[in-house]
């Protein structure tokens, strides 16, 4: 299997200005790998550190220490140090991120959220709408609201739109920060089978998530953060390797 992602002793340290300097821990010392066609689920108490995690390697946040070693169609790239034109190029062509909250730009349509990647990529405009209008469709928004802004959506619509917004363009590294978070069970199903289907295409997963059932189904390994009690106590970083194979 070829190694798309390797994570080496990523550290994140918030320093809150506003309350003197304090240091808070986001992440300290995590290190995995991830092979193409894999999933890897990441499971851990609230405040561990889960999204810290995807938000350094997907750089929203710029980690204190460590390496992230991303296997592009490129070459190897130290995600952490790139340039930054570097990281957007890959935002646009290689890498997913489902965030845990859809953050919506009133006044665009949910089929141009969902469309915007493959017109980043140069695809032609009505067979990006016609790509977005079908997951829009498997993922159970009806027709009727794909002119409406996600502002008008409920919280499964807008997370749906979340999924098909970073899954349409068929990423190679994909980012899933809670995907089936406030879904019911039949748009859970739906959101695991797309996830299963880049999967088996090739695209290497992490996947965050307190949903017990859904990382079953879909995760080949798990990881599980628990930074909680460094945050409470300044004592040393629990980390452990569960290993599932399905
Ligand atoms: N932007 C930030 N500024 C300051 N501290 C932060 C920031 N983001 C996260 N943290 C802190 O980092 C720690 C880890 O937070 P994180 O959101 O990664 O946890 P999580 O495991 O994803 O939690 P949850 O399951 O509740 O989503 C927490 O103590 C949190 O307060």
């Amino acid at each position: 299997m070829t190694e798309i992602l390797r994570v080496l002793r990523l550290t994140k340290i918030f320093k809150l200005h506003l309350l003197g300097g304090k240091e808070v821990v986001g992440c300290k010392d995590i290190s995995f790998n991830l092979g193409a066609g894999e999933v890897l689920g990441i499971q851990g108490p609230s405040g561990a550190g889960k999204s810290t995690v995807l938000k350094c390697i997907y750089r929203s946040y710029v980690a204190s220490t460590g390496q992230v070693f991303y296997r592009s169609i490129n070459g190897v790239i130290d995600l952490l140090q790139a340039q930054e034109r570097d990281i957007l190029e890959l935002r646009r062509q290689e890498i997913g991120y489902v965030s845990q909250f859809l953050r919506v730009v009133p006044r665009v349509s949910a089929l141009q959220v969902v469309a915007e990647g493959l017109l980043l990529q140069g695809r032609e405009e009505s067979s990006a709408l016609r790509d977005a209008g079908r997951l829009l469709t498997y993922l159970g928004i009806p027709r009727e609201l794909w002119d409406a802004s996600p502002a008008t959506y409920s919280g499964g619509q807008q997370q749906r739109i979340n999924v098909a917004r970073a899954v349409v363009t068929r990423p190679r590294l994909l980012l899933l920060d809670e995907p089936t978070a406030s879904l019911d069970e039949q748009s859970k199903r739906r959101v695991n089978d797309l996830i299963l289907d880049l999967k088996r295409s090739g695209t290497a997963i992490l996947m965050v998530s307190h949903d017990r059932e859904s990382l079953e189904q879909v995760a080949d390994r798990m990881l599980f953060l628990d930074n909680v009690s460094e945050n409470q106590s300044g004592e040393g970083n629990r980390l452990a390797f569960k290993v599932a194979h399905h």
